[in-house]
């Protein structure tokens, strides 16, 4: 199958997380020329190289902090998906500036060295976190945005293109709700719901590459684009996972909300849903295309920005919402809780 990777080289950053195994997968079936895999993790990166064992997949150790570890695995690179991140809100709320050092200095760092190297695309990945943040982790993945879109001003002639992606909770990621809640039916626990009527954007692990791809694919420099998800209460989700796993009166105990965490999440806030082009599946958010003439920001307003302000931000509150028949449905595209749903053990996905 020729494809737009026929022959090139594919760097993914944190390349041993979930979405590079996702990535990679997919990949390997077609005639891409090489993926290179860089992370800090040896033990992953060595479990991944017996677990694959294919030529096409290059290992590099190594920290997005590090701009000459960078630099080294940059080069003869074609395309960049910049997935290294630190993504768990409670370590980054008691270490911000370690999320400062890996998500906004070192998404600088991987911008810098793919510019330098020629890369001709790179996609950096963010999260609905980022919009209107409350917590360190995503304040630093607002930054990292704001850094990304800011070095997309500068590379006319360079031949880089810089965009993004932003997307919601990933279904039965490693330590997340959904797993958490088999984990707790098959030990006879209650299970713990923060607030029943929390709301949160649902997509699975496939849906997060094809985002990705699509941003590949259509993206112009500064661009930000976000899939339309679906999203479901606590409440919700909770009654599908126990009606899948035949255990409708299993014991909910309610524990109330964690530090740092919302009470719905924000894919595009209200300036950008008035700016972002509709894609049907997707929406596009166009960087902000005022140049440094600083009168524009301080002297004078926009009309368009005050109706914007006055519009409604694209959140797992009023986007589409699941009942209990389709979260069911949408949770058996997991291979993990098909077989939850049939009594066998399950293994978490990536
Ligand atoms: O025992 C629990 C745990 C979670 N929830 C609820 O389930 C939803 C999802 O929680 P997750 O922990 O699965 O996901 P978060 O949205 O909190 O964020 C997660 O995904 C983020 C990436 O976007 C970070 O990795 C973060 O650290 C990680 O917790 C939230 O409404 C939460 O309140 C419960 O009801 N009960």
């Amino acid at each position: 199958m020729q494809t737009p990777f026929s022959n090139k080289t594919l760097l993914i950053t944190g390349g041993t997380g979930s979405f590079g195994n996702a990535v990679i997968k997919r990949f390997l079936q077609t005639d891409i020329g090489e993926i290179r895999v860089f992370s800090r993790d040896e033990k992953k990166q060595d479990d991944m190289r017996k677990r694959y064992n294919n030529a096409k997949l290059k290992f590099y150790i190594g920290d997005v902090r590090d701009a000459h570890g960078l630099a080294a695995a940059m080069r003869g690179v074609d395309y960049v998906f910049h997935a290294a991140a630190l993504k768990q809100v409670p370590s980054c709320e008691f270490h911000p500036m370690q999320a400062v050092r890996t998500n906004v200095l070192g998404g600088e760092n991987v911008l810098e060295a793919a510019v330098a190297a020629g890369v001709k695309r790179v996609v950096c990945l963010s999260t609905d976190k980022a919009v209107y943040p409350i917590n360190a982790m995503g304040i630093s993945k607002a930054m990292m945005e704001k850094v990304m879109v800011a070095a997309s001003r500068n590379l006319e002639g360079t031949g880089t293109v810089i965009c993004g992606t932003r997307y919601g909770n990933v279904m039965a990621s490693r330590g997340s709700v959904i797993p958490l809640f088999v984990q707790q039916v098959l030990d006879g626990q209650d299970i713990t719901i923060t607030d029943p009527t929390m709301t949160r954007f649902m997509m699975t692990l496939a849906d997060a590459v094809d985002l990705v791809l699509y941003a590949f694919t259509h993206g112009q420099n500064g661009d930000i684009f976000v899939q339309k998800s679906p999203a479901a209460t606590m409440e919700v989700l909770s009654q599908a996972i126990l009606d899948l796993m035949g255990k409708k009166d299993h014991p909910i105990a309610i524990i109330g909300s964690r530090h740092g965490e919302k009470l719905y999440e924000s894919l595009l806030s209200k300036e950008e849903r008035a700016c972002a082009e509709d894609l049907g599946d997707y929406f596009r958010v166009p960087p902000d295309g005022r140049d440094l003439n600083y009168a524009k920001f301080v002297e004078e307003g926009e009309s368009r920005i005050t109706r914007a302000l006055h519009g409604e931000e694209y959140n797992s509150h009023n986007t589409t919402r699941l009942d209990v028949e389709g979260m069911k449905k949408l949770l058996l595209r997991l291979e993990f809780m098909q077989k939850v749903a049939r009594g066998e053990p399950a293994v978490l996905e990536g």
